[in-house]
Formats: structure tokens, C-alpha cells, sequence
């Protein structure tokens, strides 16, 4: 038998097994269920939005497959691996990356500083550095700022570097939008549209529809704690705010 890499992106996995796949994922709060029986499918190299007010269980659906939170019924596979119970330390290393909502950057550290978190994963810090200035020149300006007394789209350009310093399998994006100006989100987007275009697999989650759909390849409507939809970015939008938000 021939063993291979378990995460798309990190070699040998079969091309054709998605990244990421949720089957009939169940979830709890306490006595609380909040998923109830999740389905979904992240293809390698594709952009997957969850889309859907607040409530309907999309950042426990990230936090499912980040590792943080554990399932109640159901499977978590990665790239065809049933990976279901894993830790957050073990999904990291297989590659699955997650900025949280309301960012994930460490305020009391300088931007350099937090750019030397991503090379726990083996990337130098020199390229870390190299490759987040490239992008984003405004982070090469500020290195040796604290993060936390940057503006949130700069905090947010810092925390895309570090995760794609760490060549990500998967990179998970919650919320994205949150606390940014209009302009500002369109700008992340933008960018978040340059790594799609680049083959990063994504999967993210945002109650504003219209932002990412431009990027996206599919979006899944959820509701109540289940996928209520799936399809084409642009139809799931119309379904959202016609019958959900009423227009
Ligand atoms: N730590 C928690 N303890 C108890 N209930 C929680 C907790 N976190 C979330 N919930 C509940 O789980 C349900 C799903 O929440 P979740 O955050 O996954 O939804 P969401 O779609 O991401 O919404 P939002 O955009 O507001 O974060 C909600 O009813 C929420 O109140």
C-alpha cells in the first residue's frame, strides 16, 4: 500500500478528492444543536462561499473544519481522508489555514513579528517577508509597527500574509468584511479574487453576498444550522436577498 500525503496542495493526495468535505456534519453548543447535518464540498483550486444571515452556522462550520470544534455526528474529510475529531494543531499541519472573524493578527506584535509565526510551518522568515511586501507594499512600510495600531485592512492584508506564509492546503476566511469600510472590502476581495486566480483552494464565509460574487466559483446558502442551497454564486444571491431578506 502506498501512503501519501494526506492534504491536496501538499503533493501526492489524488487530484480529483476535494480538499475539504463535510458529510452530514452535526454540532452542538451545550445541549444546543447548531448543525444539523451539513453537507459540503470544497474542490481543490475552487473558491466556496457561505453565504447566509447571521446564526445560520457558518463560523461553526469553519471552526468544524479548522479543528476547533468537534462534530457530534458526521465526517470531516480532507482531500479524502476521513479526518473527523481532529485538533486544531493536527488540521493546521495538514494545512488547513483560518482567519477568524474580527482577524487574526496579534495586536501586541509588530507586523514582522507576526509574519515569524507563519514560519512555524518550515517557510523562512526572509521569504515570508519577501513574498507579504511584494503584495502588499504598505506591510513592508510598517514592519516594525504593532499590528494592533494599524487600520483593520491593513490588519487583514497581514493576516492573509502570514497564512499564505505558511502555503496553505485550504485557507478558510471568515467574515472577511467585518468592521471595513465598503471600499476597503472590495479591495480584500480583490485580492482574496489574485489567490483564487493563483489555485489556492478557499473556503469562506460572508453575510454579504454581492462581495464575493465575483470570485466565487460556488456558493451554499445556510440557514438554521443546514445548507439550504448550492450553485452558481449569482443565483444562490438572488435566492438570498429575494426570499431571506425579502428584495
Ligand atoms: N460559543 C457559543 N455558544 C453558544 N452558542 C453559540 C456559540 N457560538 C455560536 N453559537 C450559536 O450557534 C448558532 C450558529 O452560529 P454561527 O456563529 O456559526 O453562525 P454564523 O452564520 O457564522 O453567524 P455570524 O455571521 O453571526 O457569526 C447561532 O445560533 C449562535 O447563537
Amino acid at each position: 500500500m502506498t501512503v501519501t500525503s494526506p492534504v491536496a496542495g501538499h503533493d501526492a493526495a489524488a487530484p480529483e478528492e476535494p480538499v475539504v468535505e463535510l458529510v452530514g456534519v452535526r454540532a452542538a453548543y451545550g445541549a444546543i444543536e447548531v448543525l444539523k447535518g451539513v453537507d459540503l464540498v470544497v474542490p481543490v483550486g475552487s473558491v466556496v462561499a457561505l453565504l447566509g444571515p447571521n446564526g445560520g452556522g457558518k463560523t461553526t462550520t469553519m471552526k468544524i473544519v479548522s479543528g476547533l470544534m468537534p462534530t457530534t455526528a458526521g465526517e470531516l474529510r480532507l482531500s479524502g481522508r476521513n479526518v473527523t475529531g481532529i485538533t486544531a494543531t493536527e488540521a493546521s499541519r495538514l494545512g488547513v489555514c483560518s482567519i477568524p472573524e474580527g482577524r487574526g493578527v496579534f495586536a501586541n506584535l509588530t507586523v514582522r513579528e507576526n509574519l515569524w509565526v507563519a514560519t512555524g510551518t518550515g517557510t523562512p522568515l526572509a521569504e515570508v517577508e519577501e513574498a507579504a511586501y511584494t503584495r502588499f507594499p504598505k506591510l513592508g512600510d510598517r514592519r516594525n509597527q504593532l499590528a494592533g495600531s494599524m487600520s483593520g485592512g491593513e490588519q487583514q492584508m497581514l493576516a492573509l500574509s502570514r497564512a499564505l506564509g505558511t502555503s496553505p492546503a485550504v485557507l478558510l476566511l471568515d467574515e472577511l468584511s467585518m468592521g471595513l469600510a465598503p471600499m476597503i472590502v472590495s479591495q480584500m476581495y480583490d485580492i482574496v479574487g489574485q489567490l483564487a486566480e493563483e489555485g489556492i483552494s478557499i473556503l469562506l464565509a460572508e453575510q454579504f453576498a454581492r462581495v464575493v460574487l465575483p470570485i466565487a466559483d460556488t456558493a451554499a446558502l445556510m440557514l438554521g444550522g443546514r445548507i439550504v442551497a448550492v450553485g452558481d454564486p449569482a443565483d444562490i444571491e438572488h435566492e438570498l436577498s429575494t426570499t431571506y431578506l425579502g428584495g
